[in-house]
């Protein structure tokens, strides 16, 4: 089999044509407009790209883009300072900042400072606890929110049943997307470096999603016949001799779309798809904010 590729960048540009639309509604009637605030502490330019995709991303779905940018040196007690402004802000409705922070700031603790309901990256106990529990307001982390929703276009009957296997544990992709799957009826098993015989648990896989930061570590072997494959991976590997990085994902690509019925691509799979769903989960959280109805599907 060959497999179709996912078009992220696709499903996301859809996406935001959709919030694009519903903000110009909230505008109309109601004479607001969501406010994202986005604070990134440091240089790191990986980082600082994502940041002016975010930035712009929002501004053309009519929403307001807050950017912190805040040096390396910046104190913890600085941080919580601005998280704690922008907590008590109006027009500040989403506030993500950016991970990783350096090494003397306690995430954790910042992520916690966030009011649980500006938490659109969906990082917050309050949340991380209402998503394993089922509620449905919980806000849900973006990354794990765009695979599901491609996920749900490629099994229009539901994934009921299906095996699926996630590779890696981290709280922002691995566990949540894990939780996702549980709630779709999904039999679901989480590997990480510690698994066994990781190429056989994933030939078990109807539906696979490899979110490990290894280039290409996924071979395609590894892929059973029919198999849907999220790639969630961003890696820059240099080739010798030519200049720029490439970004590869975490699946040897062409090898396992000979397995797959279908795949995401690295780059236009997931990413685009994880800053479309930052966007919506700001809608969503505004209008709770609001208490106004959001009429998104
Ligand atoms: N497209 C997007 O929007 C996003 C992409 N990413 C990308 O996704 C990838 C994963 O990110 P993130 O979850 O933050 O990464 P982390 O480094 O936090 O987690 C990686 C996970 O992979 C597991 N792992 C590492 N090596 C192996 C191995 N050899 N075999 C099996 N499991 C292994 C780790 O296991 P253990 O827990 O045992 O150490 C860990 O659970 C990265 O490439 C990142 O850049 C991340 C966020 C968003
Ligand atoms: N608090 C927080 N929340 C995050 O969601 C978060 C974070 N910190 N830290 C870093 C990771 C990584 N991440 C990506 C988002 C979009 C692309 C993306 O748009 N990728 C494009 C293009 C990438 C490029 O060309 O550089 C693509 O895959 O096609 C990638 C990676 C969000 N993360």
């Amino acid at each position: 089999m060959s497999a179709s590729i996912i078009d992220g960048k696709a499903a996301a540009q859809a996406l935001r044509e959709r919030l694009a639309i519903e903000v110009s509604r909230i505008d109309a009637e109601h004479s607001w407009v969501p406010g994202l605030a986005v604070v990134l502490v440091g240089e790191d330019p990986a980082s600082q790209v994502y940041v002016r995709n975010k930035g712009k991303q929002t501004a053309e779905a009519g929403m307001r883009s807050f950017e912190h940018k805040l040096p390396a040196s910046t104190s913890e007690r600085e941080l919580l300072a601005l998280v704690e402004t922008l907590n008590q802000d109006d027009s500040v409705n989403g506030i993500l900042v950016q991970l990783p922070l350096p090494d003397h700031i306690d995430a954790q603790l910042v992520i916690e400072t966030i009011d649980p309901a500006k938490d659109v990256d969906g990082f917050h106990p309050m949340n991380t606890g209402g998503l394993s529990n089922g509620d449905p307001t919980a806000l849900v982390p973006c990354t794990p929110l765009g695979c599901l929703m491609m996920l749900r276009e490629q099994f229009p009957g539901g994934m009921a049943g299906l095996n699926a296997v996630v590779v890696g544990r981290s709280n922002i992709v691995g566990k949540p997307m894990a939780q996702l799957l549980i709630a779709e009826s999904c039999t679901v098993t989480v590997a990480h470096s510690k698994t066994r015989d990781l190429p056989a648990l994933c030939q078990t896989a109807d539906i696979l999603v490899a979110a490990v930061g290894r280039p290409e570590m996924v071979r395609g072997d590894w892929v059973k016949e029919g198999a849907v494959v999220i790639d969630v991976g961003i890696n820059r590997v240099q080739l010798e001799g030519q200049e720029k990085a490439r970004l590869v994902g975490d699946v040897a690509f062409t090898e396992a779309a000979e397995n797959a019925r279908a795949i995401t691509p690295v780059p236009g799979g997931v990413g685009p798809m994880t800053i479309a769903c930052l966007l919506r989960n700001t809608v969503v959280a505004a209008c709770r904010q609001h208490r106004v109805v959001c009429e998104l599907s």
